[in-house]
């Protein structure tokens, strides 16, 4: 997987990168310092730079003239990193034109305007590779790799592309303060001066006035015409944008006010410091508190700087370097604190602060009409074109026997037959990352069909009713925190490498469940795999597996803001409902491995859950190395399965979202009569929600032939058009009413915590349930639940300083080391956990104290 080289790693060997750098050449405004290299980041990797040319030309308040002629287009032939087999590139024509670049697979598809993905060169985080001539672009949504033929080539390409992303910013700048002075006009001239304004642009044309004839003649412009002359929403949102209008120029004139008032107080470094300070981003080497622990861990900021996030220019102390020239993400973290403001500066900060709530308010609703408006348009167009289309080739293919492997999902589901997908045999075999492309060597428009067709057949197809009532509760004792001012980049920073299942944060960032019960969360839809044992078709089984495969992943949908406990080594927990009783158990500590068992009259199911994490610089990667399996009682099938990536892409910023892309093959070990893959296709476009969340999935026999398909979305459902009634077959659970305010808990993951009386007594000390630290942050005690987890993690600091000085390794006390049937090192249950709690009970037996 690492053959690409690391990209966690990547950042912290900037230094590293300095000190071996090229004669030959050398990144003008290469981030990189030679003092501050660890000993072990230079080991870990050489030779990648962050390049952050961004600050080179930025100006505060705009007042230097920034350079605004377009830089020349850059085209040619590089390679790009293959999205699944990470191991391989393909050739691709890249255009980099003011400050965008694009891809095409050759540039006759340039020509023909077929653009495969794009990007703001100006938004990314970019890191070089000279020795192996990479160029990473991290736009946090989007991650190109690429690789230059020749040296010439790639000083060209890096060259042009720090040329092309200072012009963006510069024209985003430019942009932004025409618009300031446009907004002054404005207010000075009123709102019959800014209708003037609009009409003159050109945009007069956009509104119809009710008895205006409809401008085409064709039946197409008459329906559109007629919907418009119904639609009264457009009015609202002209008025709801008029009075945004009115409130930027109001917030344009705060600012102004809030710039004279401050006027020669801009950030000396004495108050970045502070403010980085009061952010937890630590200057000198942080004294150890009490605990020893400290946020972020104990590294300097100057790490950040080594990682090209802040120049030592801006710290030193006799530099009067100020603010402006960091990059955005920086001023992202670090906000002014209100404390150092004077009384009026303040009230104009609480003014600015409640003109934006209504200028996002008023934006909100135009964003919410508009889409409703699209999503009417949309059922219009799609009315039509369903009337056009000939019956669905799905309907047909299944009554002549299966489709073939070159018919794509998309073609199967869409009866449009111009619509062409690459084959199932390019389709790689190994699960990865990560661009902008997707994976059926990049399937166009299909994609975006089946997810149509297979949102079309939810309202019709009566499943996912409201989970049974288990009796238990509903919502949590307390609601969640708001996390938003905890400044996460110190911590990620100072952490690159580190499995983020061992960064300690503070509680504030924590969810009150651990990755033991979000294991068990995997099982939420296990009556999948009580269907699949009911079901005697081979086939037709396997498409219940990979829906039950898929509904582990539904859970991850309202879950980015808060990361689950760590569990400590030796904690379990167990959890009996709907038929089945799971385990689980923290086996290892270095690395962390989480290992669980289910059991239930119909299956069995077991993994041990580790994973890899690679940090691009904005998102933050986590691939899962361990196995998935079940077992099925009636047929004696043993199905496994890998599990696919999952991104967190804007780690740093509240526009955090999970991604899982990549591929999945589920093979019954029992026979290979039947083998199933899943692709979790990587979104395409930043921002579209056209292909968000698509799965695609084939059953073939032993010969290689499609024997089912199915697709949709895997937070909204599976949809199987070959099934002997077409059906949908899984859909997730309604989520409990206020889960925005409770996590975004699902009904089951608020159980998971539930302590009851019943159950108290019969838990082994060592249940989750029990521990001290967790209970706090349900019950909403954000403070104590730091102090406790400090106390917490430091006794098992302590435990395993003991252990290692007694020689010894810790045991697991449920579950035992074995080797998988390809030689894989795996964590199965020794089968004592329920025994021993039936008999004699935990409470007669002597447990380890883990808190
Ligand atoms: C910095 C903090 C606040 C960001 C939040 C991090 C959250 C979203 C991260 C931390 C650990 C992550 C989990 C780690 C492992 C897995 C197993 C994988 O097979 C599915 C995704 C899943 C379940 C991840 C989902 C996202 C996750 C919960």
């Amino acid at each position: 997987m690492d053959a690409c080289g690391s990209p966690l790693n990547r950042s912290q060997s900037l230094a590293s990168g300095l000190e071996k750098a090229s004669p030959t050449w050398k990144p003008p405004h290469s981030r990189s310092s030679s003092t501050l290299s660890s000993p072990h980041s230079r080991q870990l990797i050489k030779d990648w730079e962050v390049i952050d040319d961004l600050q080179a030309e930025v100006h505060p308040g705009g007042e230097s003239p920034h350079d605004m002629t377009t830089p020349g287009i850059c085209e040619g032939y590089l390679l790009k990193r293959r999205k699944w087999p990470l191991k391989g590139w393909h050739k691709r024509y890249f255009v980099l034109e003011a400050g965008i670049l694009r891809y095409s697979k050759s540039q006759q598809d340039v020509l023909r305007g077929r653009v495969q993905g794009s990007l703001d060169v100006s938004h990314a985080v970019m890191a070089v590779n000279k020795k192996s001539y990479r160029i990473d672009l991290d736009a946090g949504d989007i991650l190109y790799h690429m690789k230059a033929k020749s040296h010439e080539l790639f000083y060209i390409w890096v060259t042009k592309l720090q040329a092309h992303r200072l012009y963006k910013r510069n024209e985003a700048a430019h942009i932004h303060s025409g618009l300031l002075t446009a907004l002054c006009h404005c207010a000075a001239g009123g709102l019959a001066d800014r209708n003037g304004d609009l009409s003159s642009a050109g945009l007069t044309d956009l509104t119809v006035a009710p008895g205006d004839p409809p401008s085409g003649n064709t039946a197409v412009n008459k329906k559109v015409s007629a919907w418009l002359q119904q639609s009264h929403q457009p009015d609202a949102c002209a008025q709801e944008l008029n009075r945004c209008h009115l409130d930027l120029s109001e917030l344009n004139r705060l600012i102004k006010s809030l710039q004279t008032l401050e006027v020669g107080q801009a950030f000396t470094n004495g108050d970045l410091k502070r403010i980085i300070s009061i952010q937890n981003l630590s200057l000198e080497k942080p004294k150890k508190s009490k605990s020893g622990k400290i946020w972020g861990h104990s590294r300097t900021l100057s790490r950040v700087e080594a990682l090209g996030m802040l120049s030592s220019s801006h710290l030193s102390n006799s530099s009067h370097a100020s603010v402006p020239s960091i990059p955005d993400y920086v001023y992202s973290q670090l906000s002014l604190p209100t404390a150092t403001l004077s009384p009026d500066s303040k009230k104009i900060q609480q003014d600015i602060c409640s003109v934006s709530m209504r200028v996002l308010a008023s934006l909100k609703s135009v964003h919410e009409t508009l889409s409703q408006e699209r999503q009417k348009l949309q059922e219009a167009w799609e009315a039509n074109n369903t009337h056009q289309s000939a019956e669905p080739s799905g309907v047909s293919n299944s009554s002549q026997g299966p489709p073939s492997v070159t018919d794509s999902a998309a073609e199967y589901f869409d009866a449009s037959d111009d619509i062409l997908c690459g084959s199932s045999s390019e389709v790689s075999d190994e699960s990865g990352l990560s661009d902008g492309s997707t994976t059926n060597s990049e399937p166009e428009q299909g994609h975006v069909s089946v997810t149509r067709k297979y949102r079309a057949s939810i309202p019709t197809v009566p499943v996912g009713a409201a989970p049974k009532s288990t009796g238990r509760r509903t919502t949590l004792p307390s609601p969640c925190p708001d996390n938003s001012h905890v400044g996460l980049m110190a911590i990620l920073y100072n952490n690159i490498g580190k499995d983020l299942a061992r960064v300690s944060m503070p509680a504030a960032l924590n969810e009150p469940v651990n990755l033991l019960q979000r294991l068990c969360e995997e099982l939420e839809y296990s009556e999948l795999l009580d269907t699949a044992n009911n079901t005697a078709d081979p086939y037709q089984r396997m498409v219940y597996i990979a829906a039950f495969a898929i509904s582990g992943y539904a859970s991850a949908t309202f879950r980015n803001r808060y990361k689950p406990f760590n569990p400590v080594l030796g904690e379990t927990f167990e959890c009996t409902r709907d038929g089945f009783r799971f385990i689980s158990e923290q086996v290892c500590h270095h690395p962390p491995i989480s290992a669980c068992h289910a059991e239930a009259d119909h299956f069995a199911f077991w993994q041990d859950q580790r994973w890899k994490n690679k940090f691009w610089g904005k998102s933050l990667e986590i691939l899962p190395t361990g196995m998935v399996n079940v077992v099925l009682t009636r047929f004696g099938d043993h199905y496994e399965w890998n599990k696919v990536v999952t991104c967190i892409h804007n780690v740093l910023s509240q526009q955090r979202y999970l991604e899982h892309y990549g591929e999945v093959t589920i093979r019954n070990l029992k026979s290979n009569a039947c083998t199933c893959k899943i692709t979790f296709v990587k979104s395409r476009y930043w921002g579209s929600d056209g292909n968000k969340n698509e799965v695609q999935g084939t059953v073939l026999d032993q010969s290689g032939s499609i024997i089912h398909r199915f697709g949709g979305l895997w937070h909204e459902g599976i949809f199987c058009d070959t099934l002997p009634t077409p059906k949908c077959i899984w859909k997730p659970n309604p989520q409990p009413k206020d889960y925005l305010l409770y996590y975004g808990f699902s009904t089951f993951a608020m159980e998971l915590n539930e302590l009851t009386p019943d159950l108290e007594p019969l838990l082994p000390p060592t249940d989750t349930r029990l521990r001290p630290d967790q209970r706090m942050l349900e019950e909403g005690k954000v403070d104590e639940t730091d102090k406790k987890k400090d106390e917490i993690e430091e006794r098992q600091r302590e435990r395993r300083k003991e252990l290692s000085k007694m020689g010894k390794d810790h045991v697991p006390r449920f579950f035992k080391k074995s080797t998988d049937s390809c030689g894989r090192d795996v964590w199965i249950t020794n089968e004592t956990y329920w025994k021993l709690r039936e008999n004699p009970g935990f409470s007669r037996l002597e447990n380890p104290q883990l808190w």
